[in-house]
């Protein structure tokens, strides 16, 4: 079965072959899509092309999202090359270093808040406005992606458990807004996963092993696990659902922390 046959799909944040949003490439294009891309800047122009090209795309657009110019470019490329979108994929996420690591207060300034909110949050919002013209009445798709420490306390996470937050609420509005335009609007809370962005965080790897100790799955999730159920999300098969975060986390976020070996007393 191909649930994305003919779709056309715009996809922001790969970076590497480790990104969440390179997991999405994969199971999109194994449902059928078409893909197009986006890069932060010329620094990684050759490396997302070389990845698209591994897509049969030869769509690659430069989309800095702090630049409102190249926001509004997204629009003008896009629709040079396609009548139409069906799903768009926000995988984009940063908040300045000392804003997630050590004590929440210490990391918390007024720049370092716009930032993290602008890039992590707004950006999702301000792409989905620019191309609303060729998602309108298509029944098209949009999908983002969430962290648990949008709920609950996560030790480091800190300001992106704020922009986090936002950005969940964000789906509900944009759901309700877009809901007469037939466009969904859906994110995904992926449990913690070694990629770029992660590589900078301090002892990343106790994060991982905490979900593989205490998750009801006793392991990590992959970009593969996330990429299915976002090419569900932009797929009609979830044509009922709309304005939801769907935790991809290995059943992470549904258990209190049991350790790993039951003994609960
Ligand atoms: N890795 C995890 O543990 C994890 C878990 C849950 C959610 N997430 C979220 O998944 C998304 C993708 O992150 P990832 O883990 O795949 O890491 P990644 O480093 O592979 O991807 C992050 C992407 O954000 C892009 N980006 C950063 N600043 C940008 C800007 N100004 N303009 C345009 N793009 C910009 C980077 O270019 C990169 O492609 C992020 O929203 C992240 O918060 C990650
Ligand atoms: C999990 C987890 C992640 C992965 N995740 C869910 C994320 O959302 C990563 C977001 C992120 C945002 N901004 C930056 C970085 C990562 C690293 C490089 C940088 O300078 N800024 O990040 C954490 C930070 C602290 C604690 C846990 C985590």
């Amino acid at each position: 079965m191909c649930f994305l046959k003919n779709k056309k799909i715009l996809i922001t944040g790969v970076i590497s072959n480790r990104s969440i949003a390179y997991g999405i490439a994969e199971s999109c294009k194994k449902q059928g899509a078409d893909l197009a891309f986006t890069y932060a800047n010329e620094r990684f122009k050759s490396r997302v092309k070389d990845i698209a090209e591994k897509f049969h795309s030869k769509i690659c657009i430069p989309c800095d999202v702090s630049d409102d110019n190249q926001i509004k470019n997204l629009f003008e490329e896009i629709s040079s090359k396609w009548e139409h979108l069906d799903g768009l994929v926000h995988s984009i996420g940063f908040a300045p270093k000392e804003a997630i690591s050590g004590k929440f207060l210490s990391g918390i300034t007024r720049e370092n808040f716009a930032i993290a909110h602008d890039i992590s949050v707004y950006s999702l919002p301000a792409i989905t406005k620019s191309l609303l013209p060729l998602m309108s009445n298509r029944k098209s798709s949009i999908i983002t992606m969430s962290y648990v420490g949008a709920e609950k306390y996560v030790p480091n996470y800190n300001l992106m458990g704020l922009a986090k937050a936002s950005l969940e609420s964000s789906v509900r509005y944009l759901a309700s807004d877009l809901g007469d335009l037939n466009i969904r609007v859906n994110g995904i809370s992926s449990g913690p996963i070694k990629t770029l962005a992660a590589s900078g965080i301090k002892d990343f790897s106790n994060i991982l092993n905490f979900v593989k100790d205490v998750a009801p799955l006793k392991r990590n999730v992959t970009i593969e696990e996330i990429g299915n159920t976002a090419a569900f999300l932009l797929s009609d098969l979830s044509s009922g659902i709309t304005g939801e975060i769907i935790h991809v986390d290995v059943g992470f976020s549904s258990v209190v922390g049991i350790p790993k070996n039951n003994n609960i007393i």
